[in-house]
């Protein structure tokens, strides 16, 4: 017989573990103090013991261990279905169940061929997994019963050491056993050694593990549903398989395919997920007050790390409601009366525009849904993209695949020499041109004037040539033989335009003698003498040189514009004048309200050039219009038929005002070819805004084809200094986009409104450059005079002075 003697003795060692001593091989194995094991003799004799009524019988009897043994011994010999069911019933099923998990832990050995009644408890990892799988299905412990009060902690000594180290156990003889077979003085003996053995071994072993159960149980662990009959030790082989099933369904996919490790994280996740909303949504409602707080904290949580990060320090100062930067409460709004049509009607915006919005995203989405190339569909089904879509990827991509960002944004490769249009352009060579500018008849005076002050401001009419000549003749007076002359301009696109027409009238390269500097592009050279540039780009320069001391003569272009660039150059440069004797300023303006100017530089003289190069005739609307892009259109398309020649500039507020007007012009000129018996003339639509691409941008100055009319659609970037050769006609909504600053809020915001008298004038001045012209203004003179302010609101007083007092305070402190 291949026995194993084992006896129990009081734990020697502290703690909740013990030592199984093995005599004969002096081995020590330490028991981990575990709380609770699904294999151990306890859940094994518990869930027999209540089948049996043992419990109850053992509490009636714990006085008396040696009775209690007679009669647990008693009934193992004579009850032989209970012996049946121990060994080769329940038991059996159970431990093939978890035969991989032990054998994992090199326990393989005779007792482990499912013959023998129990074993040990299994080491901590094989309990870990057996718990993790009976959670989830169960809801309450094995050791729901009443606990009983015994000492906790005992060693175990094994007699033999005969299984070699490790396979210690605790032996219970089947009836089938050889020790049963062999003679009854034997049996008696053995009868009496197991008697005692037993008694001492499954007391011992019950009493620590219902001790375990107990704290188990406070603790609120629950790894077997006592109520649940079907629960794995109580041997219900049906359900069992059930329960196997259900598990074995929960790890397939949808498909059939077994979850891998991965997905089975995912899924526990996700419910972790939405068990937490719930707990979220419930306690927002304030049906529960609180949720239960995690009172485990396993491996991976103790290596999190949670940071709190407090607010309050980090929160800047102008987030906080207390602190009040401002003694305006209101917002400084570039309106004459709030209550005027004009303001009533910005308010509302274009319902042309809305209706075209509407359609062309329809239209968009409708593209995109049958739009095959590029996507994964086109290139399953082999549609190749179109020659155009090709050239969109890659047209901002460099040699290297690199992207350059900038690339669009310059204007100098796409600038080709004006072709001339008009017959004043046509007609004179440049230098008869510039001669039948009005500034040329006061040339000589304005020369004097110059030299004569530090600081000039000079008010003429538009197209008068203020922009264009006064640095050429600054140049021819002698100013750029130590420095640059320096004229700025409030757009981009006007430096450019302008530079690349006095380069023309100069008969030298655009970056040569004359350049212009914007944003991402620099257009100069060492021998630039003559250099337009943005206020912006000036005003960065002041940040590198404060004194400016290249440039001998700086002219401050459309300074009635008011721009905040403007303004800040004003006050940098008046600095410089005062620093620097040989420098001089030019102040130019488009208004009579010069005298401010005047006034802040100290009673700089103001030079006024009389005249205009060609009359502009004015015509108003009789009564206010609902919808000026629908007016505009109509307007332009009115011209078109009716007019012989002369291109058509119309003005709108921004981007999407102009898309919408240029939808619906070729809407309109496709119906009106389809349907009109005459020969109706093309027209060439062309927008321009401030975030159009350079290349588009420079469009406008190419001349058209023979027969086709140009119609430029525009926000107020053409509104100054833009000499677009061959208009004839401008459009004058009478509306544009303009920065306010929301002292609420605390952001500024771009909003509609009338324009100003002074804006209203420039963009008449856009006609009558090169031959008379025409402005149809769609708004009535009453509106001219009443609802308009005389001059724009300075940007100043009406936006967020952030950025412009960085820049003061970056100039005082270099
Ligand atoms: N690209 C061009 N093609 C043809 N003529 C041009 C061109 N640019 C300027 N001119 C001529 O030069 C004149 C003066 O233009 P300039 O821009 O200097 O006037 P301005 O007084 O600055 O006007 P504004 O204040 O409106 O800018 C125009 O009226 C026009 O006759």
């Amino acid at each position: 017989m291949d026995k194993t003697k084992v006896t129990m003795e009081p734990k020697k060692s502290g703690g909740g573990g013990g030592a199984f001593y093995v005599p004969g091989n002096d081995r020590v194995f330490y028991k981990p103090p575990e709380k609770k094991s699904p294999f151990g003799l306890h859940v094994f004799a518990n869930a027999n013991a209540k089948r049996e009524g043992y419990i109850s019988e053992r509490i009636e009897n714990q006085h008396d261990s040696s009775d209690y043994g007679k009669d647990y011994y008693h009934r193992r010999k004579s009850g032989g279905q209970y012996e049946q069911d121990q060994c080769g019933g329940g038991y059996g099923r159970k431990q093939s169940r978890y035969e991989g998990s032990m054998r994992k832990h090199g326990r393989s050995s005779d007792w482990d061929d499912g013959r023998l009644g129990w074993q040990d408890t299994p080491r901590h990892s094989s309990y870990s997994n057996a718990s993790k799988r009976h959670q989830a299905g169960s809801a309450a412990s094995p050791w729901d019963f009443s606990p009983v009060e015994i000492p906790s902690g005992y060693s175990i000594k094994s007699s033999s050491s005969k299984h070699g180290a490790g396979s210690h156990k605790l032996t219970v003889y089947s009836e089938n056993s050889e020790s049963f077979k062999d003679g009854e003085g034997d049996k008696t003996d053995l009868d009496e050694e197991h008697k005692y053995e037993i008694r001492e071994s499954m007391r011992q072993e019950m009493d620590y593990n219902s001790d375990v159960a107990w704290y188990d149980r406070e603790e609120g662990n629950a790894m077997f549903d006592t109520t649940d009959s079907s629960s794995l030790f109580y041997g219900n082989d049906a359900s069992y398989q059930k329960k196997e099933a259900e598990l074995a369904k929960r790890l397939l996919r949808r498909d059939g395919t077994k979850m891998t490790v991965a997905w089975s994280r995912k899924m526990s996740q996700l419910n972790a997920d939405n068990a937490r909303w719930e707990d979220s949504q419930l306690s927002r409602s304030g049906a529960v007050s609180a949720t239960k707080a995690q009172t485990e904290i396993d491996d991976e949580e103790e290596h999190k790390v949670t940071l709190l990060v407090h607010d309050t320090n980090l929160k800047p100062p102008f987030l906080n409601d207390s602190a009040v930067f401002t003694k305006q409460a209101e917002p400084v709004m570039p309106i004459k009366d709030p209550t005027s049509d004009m303001a009533i009607i910005s308010c509302k915006g274009s319902a042309l525009v809305r209706r075209i919005h509407e359609k062309q995203n329809l239209n968009k989405s409708r593209q995109r849904f049958w739009e095959l190339a590029g996507s994964k569909l086109g290139e399953i089904l082999g549609v190749e993209k179109t020659a155009e879509q090709i050239g969109t990827d890659t047209a901002a991509t460099g040699t290297d695949g690199e992207i350059n960002f900038k690339e669009d944004a310059k204007f100098k490769q796409h600038m080709k020499n004006g072709e001339a249009v008009s017959e004043f352009a046509k007609s004179k060579t440049i230098s008869q041109q510039r001669q039948c500018l009005p500034i040329y008849s006061v040339r000589d005076e304005l020369l004097q004037v110059i030299r004569e002050n530090q600081v000039i401001v000079v008010v003429g009419e538009t197209g008068s040539g203020k922009t264009t000549q006064l640095t050429q003749y600054l140049h021819e007076d002698g100013y750029t033989v130590n420095g640059i002359v320096a004229c700025t301009q409030p757009r981009r696109v006007a430096a450019m335009s302008v530079a690349k027409r006095v380069s023309e009238e100069m008969e030298t390269e655009l970056g040569e003698k004359v350049g212009y500097a914007i944003r991402f592009e620099d257009v100069t050279g060492p021998n630039t003498i003559i250099k337009y540039m943005t206020d912006g780009v000036l005003m960065r320069e002041t940040l590198r040189d404060s004194d400016l001391d290249k440039y001998r003569v700086v002219v401050m272009d459309e300074a009635h514009e008011r721009s905040l660039n403007t303004d800040v150059l004003l006050g940098i440069l008046k600095k410089v004048v005062a620093r620097r004797r040989d420098f001089k300023l030019i102040v130019t303006s488009a208004t009579l309200d010069a005298q401010k100017f005047q006034t802040f530089f100290g009673s700089a003289p103001i030079f006024e050039i009389p005249g205009r190069t060609f009359p502009v005739t004015i015509n108003y609307n009789e009564s206010p219009c609902e919808d000026y892009v629908e007016a505009a259109v109509k307007k332009a398309i009115t011209i078109h038929i009716t007019s012989t020649h002369g291109d058509i500039l119309i003005f709108m507020t921004g981007q999407d005002e102009i898309e919408a007007a240029c939808y619906a012009l070729s809407e309109r000129m496709e119906q009106l070819i389809s349907t009109s018996k005459n020969r109706v003339p093309k027209l060439l639509i062309l927008p321009i805004y401030s975030q159009l691409p350079a290349d588009l941008q420079a469009k406008i100055f190419q001349k058209a084809e023979d027969g086709v009319r140009k119609c430029i659609v525009a926000t107020n970037i053409a509104e100054t200094s833009l000499t677009v050769d061959g208009i004839l006609y401008v459009i004058d909504t009478g509306y544009c986009k303009m920065k306010v600053y929301n002292p609420k809020m605390c952001m500024d915001a771009l909003q509609v409104f009338p324009i100003s008298q002074t804006a209203a004038n420039q963009r008449a001045g856009r006609a009558g450059r090169t031959e008379p012209g025409t402005c149809y203004r769609l708004y009535t003179k009453n509106a001219y005079r009443n609802e308009m302010l005389p001059n724009p609101v300075p940007e100043i007083q009406r936006t967020n002075l952030g950025c412009g007092c960085w820049v003061l305070l970056t100039i005082r402190a270099a």
